[in-house]
């Protein structure tokens, strides 16, 4: 089986337009891959550099340097280099993101945000819907909020619709910005157990979790990100 993703020497940094357009390198030299059912999670202090991996990896950011390969659809694709078609059909077919905060449709109901992923990749609407009801079920979301939008629920109630959908698809690489950030220990636990199941199916996760416990509970491998700090390669 191909290795679902490579990373390899990818450099980033930041030019800030409205600072006189100071660089600001982030990562550089950035090397690791990913195993089809292993989660491997993103270490390091804040500002490292952990979410803009993440973001780059789903395509959000742009690569100054390297390659990340992604096994799609049983072809190698260079991410860093895909043209945005490309990043889509990856998005739909390879690559689930769980982000850090929901970015709410105003007027789509919790349920269809849910199903929307499924129901891009051809699913009916109703059996998209089912498989929602079930997870947001699962995840503790009451009933009475499945057909609202998401736009005014608490934190953890955004970040468990938010969850549902990143784990509702059968992608073979799944990314997590802090999933269970806002959770409390219940649904922390339920988490954790929905990452093991997606290991069990063959998944490759890679996720940045700043909760010491679900990180014990989920990591097979963690990545330290000072080992691709800019300095370190300049020195
Ligand atoms: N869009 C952006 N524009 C400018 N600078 C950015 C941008 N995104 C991130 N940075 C900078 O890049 C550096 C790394 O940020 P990043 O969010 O990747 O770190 P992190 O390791 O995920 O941190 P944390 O654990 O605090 O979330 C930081 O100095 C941050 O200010």
């Amino acid at each position: 089986m191909a290795t679902p993703l490579v990373v390899s020497e990818v450099a980033k940094s930041f030019t800030m337009h409205l600072q006189g357009g100071i660089r600001l390198p982030v990562v550089s030299g950035a090397s690791f891959s990913l195993a089809a059912g292993a989660c491997a999670v993103l270490g390091g202090p804040s500002g490292a550099g952990k979410s803009s991996i993440l973001k780059m990896i789903y395509g959000s950011y742009a690569v100054d340097f390297g390659q990340i390969i992604v096994t799609h659809n049983d072809n190698l694709v260079d991410l860093a280099a895909a043209d945005p078609r490309t990043v889509i059909a990856i998005r739909r077919d390879t690559i689930g993101y769980v982000s850090q905060f929901l970015r709410a449709v105003p007027r789509v109901p919790a349920r269809d945000v849910v199903a929307e992923p499924l129901v891009a990749r051809g699913e009916a609407a109703a059996t998209a819907r089912g498989r929602a009801e079930a997870l947001l079920a699962r995840l503790n979301l009451p009933e009475r909020l499945w057909d609202l939008p998401p736009a005014t629920f608490s934190g953890g109630e955004q970040q468990r619709v938010n969850i549902a959908r990143g784990f509702i698809t059968d992608h073979p690489i799944l990314l997590l910005d802090e999933p269970t950030a806002s959770l409390d220990k219940a649904n922390r636990e339920i988490v954790t157990a929905m990452i093991a199941e997606k290991k069990e199916a063959g998944v490759a996760l890679l996720g940045i979790f700043h909760d010491q416990e679900v990180r014990d509970a989920v990591a097979d491998r963690i990545i330290d990100v000072t080992d691709f700090a800019p300095d370190r390669h300049a020195a």
